[in-house]
């Protein structure tokens, strides 16, 4: 390698010698251009060829058959041909950055972001003294494991002319150098998700006219960094998710005047807030969660006017003074507070009637987990843009406003642990919007009302803990919507009616500690997405109705009833079941042994007098022998004796067959539970091999960018399927990809999101490195495969129903929904499409593949919010949004666009690249897709009256697929207007 370096320098020596000569000869100096074309083309074909992968061949054109500055990725200066820009953002390439790069001495700008470019920056980067704008960021540079770290080259600091510098989301370590306070020329300087060390050095100081520093979620400490209190010039300046610590000094306001947006959450500064922010007069976000603060917030925020985001959450703010939220009857001057945070924080006293006051504008009002004492004033109505309230974990007193129905926006109520009395407003009903109700833990009396049934889109409603009483009214149980219901720990009573089946979302449901009464209703079985189940502590009675299509019940809490019969043989085949609790009831008969009966750990039956059998941890009786007629012959006649031994002997042969087959088939059931009750923890390679096969091509389901996916047996049984992706580890990003999908699966949870049961990161037996992710098994596969279906080399579609086509839609935007809004750091898969959209034995809609997925640690993850994330991103061609191809950031509107697609495709079923208006105008006109449609839809089976809620679907498909992020609807109003195109279509 030295050798070739040094041979190459010499041949550069050789040819600036040639130029110098020819030169010397010719004042226009021709030939010399030509050569130090050459140069140019010598140095990127040197760094083609260190380019070990080029998934979409885009270097395939890098040769002899056209000039280099026709090479994708490269632009030329006009006059002398030189390389001045190489712009490869994206292109999924892999391999390292050749040195030679050093000698495009012309380079103004070089764009390397979201690639898969690993090993060191070349120190030969700092050659390029014309560089105008360097962005490496999203790549592996600095290696992937920590021995392989390096540190940023301190000889970028020589690129005097750089204005813009990326290098975010790599694994760049060490110290921060210098060096880089000599580019004094820099506006943005982006480091972000990096491992960047200890202190900002002082030289920083000297970068007056920087305008951007985004150093989030790096391992940066000390005091806040002193030479930044040196750059006026600064507008925002993102600190958050670091080490620093420490007391801001008091005039940290002063120092920047044109700040407008102040990242420095979760950190540990400490001391008192700052009364200085009130000079950044242009601030719209100050953004300082989980920090130290304490003391009061001072008032004179208010004089920020264009504050639209405040958000001091988990400090030590407040106190139990009667002025300590003083500061928000000052905030009443900013007219466009969007948010107000104050969640988990020491404020005290009378709840502040000042919040009435707020702007109009005003989103997410949070103060929970606070000390706040007092009533909910009935003016908070005023705010009648609230999309999410929190008050929980205070001290409220009172009743609930009835007012509180007047806000018809909130998604989100939570009052839970507060010491609130009186009855549930009806007037909630009017809040027909709202997604979550959350009241647990107060001293609510009354019964439900009624009324809640006009919330159709409600998925969480939480009253445990509370007084209630009476039944649950019938309305609630029409909310199809529902997916977690809590109304624990109250009084209320009567049976539960039948109508639960109809909640079809459910996926939770307790209902512990209450006093219902009567049979458990069968119709519970038909609630198909239910995963948790507690009943515990009720008077129900009667057996154990049939449960046994509840394939995704985990957790099953059926104790302290009456319940009676037997334990019913299908609980041995709930594959998913990992508790059961039966104990305390009269229940009967013989405890099986296997599956979740196997582990005393996992089933409770004590208490239940007439069971017997079971495994010994248990301590049950054994069950009673088979009775022995034999005993009873002696009292009979000789003759009738003669009789009885034949019908005996006919029974005795019947009894053993009988037996024969039971065995049989507890022996397949056996082998079912054995590996049904599995929690899979963990996988070895071999096991895996065995389950797909040895990954045989029967057992192929397909493959994608970064792998190939196999449909598994685990233990011999096809009720255990699994759906393993195998990762092509020689594939260029499959190892990012894996981390990346690992990540996001371990961190989220949701109906609508495919389940990862396990990850396998081993060798083969071949000894090579083997990494593969085992999911949930979708039978039915994709939607593109429903979508689009190749027949006799025509494309056609397989015709979901419109019915269908909305529940997948429903299905998606819930998912997305969960992901963009309720993670604790929102998600951005940001590679939706049909293919990532599986769909389960009942055409439930799963998201997966999040290979690409972006973590966006800003709070609500709304796309203008995300202003450090610097993250590059790829997708797929047709999905991917247009600004995204324009070098914009990741942010949740991009997966609307994606989404708005994915919704136009459904209802086409034509591909991204179709004309959508156009279509659309067909279908509505009579000229259907799938076959002639003159007033009905053969195939879908619509009506004329039923298409002009196709034609409000393609609109809200192309709201969400609007050509800018600003155009596109939110998330939240996608959802709430499916489901009410669904809930009308179906009437
Ligand atoms: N859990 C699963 N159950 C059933 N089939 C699956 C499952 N996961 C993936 N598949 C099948 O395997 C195919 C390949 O999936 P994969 O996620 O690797 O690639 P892709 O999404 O089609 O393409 P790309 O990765 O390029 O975006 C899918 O199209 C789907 O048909």
């Amino acid at each position: 390698m030295k050798f070739h370096n040094i041979s190459v320098n010499l041949m550069f020596v050789f040819t600036l010698s040639a130029i110098n000569f020819v030169c010397w000869f010719n004042f226009r100096c021709i030939a010399a251009a030509t050569l130090r074309n050459e140069t140019d083309m010598r140095a990127l074909l040197e760094f083609k060829s260190h380019i070990t992968e080029d998934y979409l061949a885009i270097m395939d054109s890098w040769n002899d058959s056209s000039h280099f500055c026709h090479w994708p990725g490269v632009t030329c200066g006009i006059k002398h041909q030189r390389v001045t820009q190489l712009n490869l953002k994206g292109k999924r390439l892999a391999g390292s950055i050749s040195p030679y790069i050093g000698n495009l001495s012309f380079l103004n700008s070089l764009d390397l972001s979201d690639n898969s470019f690993r090993g060191e920056i070349p120190h030969e980067v700092s050659n390029l003294f014309r560089l105008q704008n360097l962005n490496m960021s999203y790549n592996f540079l600095g290696g992937e494991v920590p021995s392989n770290f390096v540190s940023i080259p301190s000889e970028l600091g020589s690129l005097s002319k750089l204005t813009e510098l990326h290098l975010g989301s790599n694994n760049l370590s060490g110290s921060f150098p210098a060096s880089v306070g000599n580019l004094t020329y820099l506006h943005e300087l982006k480091l972000s998700y990096n491992q960047l060390k200890g202190k900002l050095p002082d030289s920083l100081s000297q970068m007056r006219s920087l305008t951007l520093i985004d150093l989030l979620v790096d391992q940066l400490s000390g005091e806040f960094p002193p030479p930044l209190y040196n750059l006026s010039s600064l507008k925002g300046i993102g600190l958050s998710y670091n080490y620093f610590s420490g007391n801001l000094r008091s005039n940290i306001g002063v120092a920047f005047p044109k700040a407008e947006k102040i990242n420095w959450g979760m950190n540990s500064f400490t001391g008192t807030f700052p009364d200085s922010f009130a000079n950044a007069s242009n601030l719209q976000i100050l953004d300082l969660p989980g920090n130290n603060f304490t003391g009061n917030v001072p008032a004179s925020l208010g004089k920020v006017k264009n504050l639209r985001w405040l958000n001091v959450n988990g400090n030590q703010l407040g106190s139990d003074e009667p002025d300590n939220m003083n500061f928000i009857s000052s905030l009443a001057n900013c007219s466009n507070l969007q948010y107000l945070l104050l969640a988990h924080n020491h404020f005290g006293g009378m709840f502040p009637n000042s919040v009435t006051n707020l702007s109009t504008l005003l989103t997410g009002l949070h103060m929970g987990q606070n000390s706040i004492r007092g009533n909910i004033p009935k003016e908070i109505a005023n705010l009648v843009n609230l999309n999410i309230l929190y008050l929980q974990e205070n001290r409220l007193t009172g009743s609930i406003p009835a007012s509180i129905g007047i806000l018809s926006n909130l998604g989100t109520l939570n009052l839970d642990s507060n010491r609130l009395t009186g009855e549930i407003p009806s007037s909630i009903g009017n809040i027909t919007r709202l997604l979550y109700l959350y009241l647990s833990g107060n001293t609510l009396n009354g019964t439900i009302p009624p009324s809640l049934g006009n919330c159709k889109q409600l998925l969480r409603l939480y009253i445990g803990e509370n007084n209630l009483s009476g039944i649950i009214p019938g309305q609630l149980l029409s909310l199809p919507s529902l997916a977690h219901v809590n109304i624990s720990y109250n009084s209320f009573m009567g049976s539960l009616p039948m109508e639960i089946g109809d909640i079809t979302n459910l996926a939770g449901f307790d209902l512990s500690y209450n006093n219902f009464s009567g049979m458990i209703p069968s119709t519970i079985g038909k609630c198909l997405s239910l995963e948790l189940l507690y009943m515990q502590d009720n008077s129900f009675e009667g057996s154990i109705p049939y449960l046994a299509d509840l394939q995704n019940l985990r957790e099953l809490d059926l104790s302290r009833n009456n319940l009676s019969g037997e334990i019913p043989p299908w609980t041995l085949n709930l594959s998913s079941l990992l508790y059961l609790n039966l104990s305390d009831n009269n229940l009967e008969g013989e405890v099986p042994v296997q599956g979740v009966f196997s582990n005393s750990t996992t089933l409770q039956v004590e208490g239940n007098p007439k069971l017997c059998g079971g495994i010994q941890e248990f301590d049950l009786p054994p069950c009673p022998k088979q009775e022995n007629h034999r005993t009873k012959r002696k009292h009979l006649t000789p003759v009738l004796t003669a009789i009885i031994s034949v019908v005996l002997f006919a029974a005795i042969a019947c009894f053993l067959l009988s037996m024969f087959f039971i065995k049989r088939s507890r022996k397949r059931r056996d082998a079912t539970s054995t590996s049904g009750h599995l929690i899979f923890p963990m996988i070895t390679y071999k096991e895996l091999h065995d389950a797909t096969n040895g990954f045989s091509s029967d057992r192929l389901l397909g493959s994608g960018s970064f792998g190939t996916v196999y449909k598994g047996i685990l233990h011999s049984s096809n009720e255990n399927s699994v759906a393993v992706k195998v990762l092509n580890l020689q594939r260029h990003g499959a190892s990012k990809s894996f981390m990346a999908e690992c990540h996001t699966l371990r961190n989220t949870r949701h109906r609508n999101l495919v389940k990862v049961i396990t990850a396998c990161s081993s060798i083969d037996f071949k000894g090579n490195d083997f990494k593969a992710i085992m999911y949930q098994f979708m039978e039915n596969g994709s939607l593109e495969e429903w979508l689009r279906q190749e027949s006799e080399g025509q494309i056609q579609c397989n015709c979901l129903n419109i019915i269908q086509g909305l529940n997948i839609a429903i299905d998606v935007a819930s998912a997305l929904y969960y992901l963009h809004h309720q993670c604790e750091i929102p998600v951005v898969p940001c590679d939706l499409k049909p293919s990532n959209t599986l769909l389960d034995d009942n055409m439930i809609a799963h998201v997966s593949d999040f290979g690409l997925a972006r973590l966006i640690p800003s709070f609500s993850g709304e796309g203008n919010l995300n202003q450090f994330s610097s993250l590059g991103i790829q997708g797929t061609i047709g999905y991917a949004p247009p600004e995204y191809g324009m070098g914009a950031e990741v942010a949740v509107t991009g997966d609307l666009y994606s989404y708005g697609i994915l919704l136009l495709e459904i209802f086409t079923e034509k591909g991204p690249q179709t004309n959508y208006s156009k279509t659309i105008m067909d279908i509505v006109h009579g000229s259907a897709l799938c076959g002639e449609m003159t007033g009905e839809d053969a195939n879908r089976n619509i009506s004329s009256e039923q298409i002009k809620y196709l034609v409000s679907i393609f609109q809200l498909g192309q709201a969400c697929s609007a050509e800018t992020p600003q155009e596109r609807i939110n998330m939240e109003q996608v959802y709430r207007e499916l489901i009410i195109i669904r809930d009308r279509f179906l009437k």
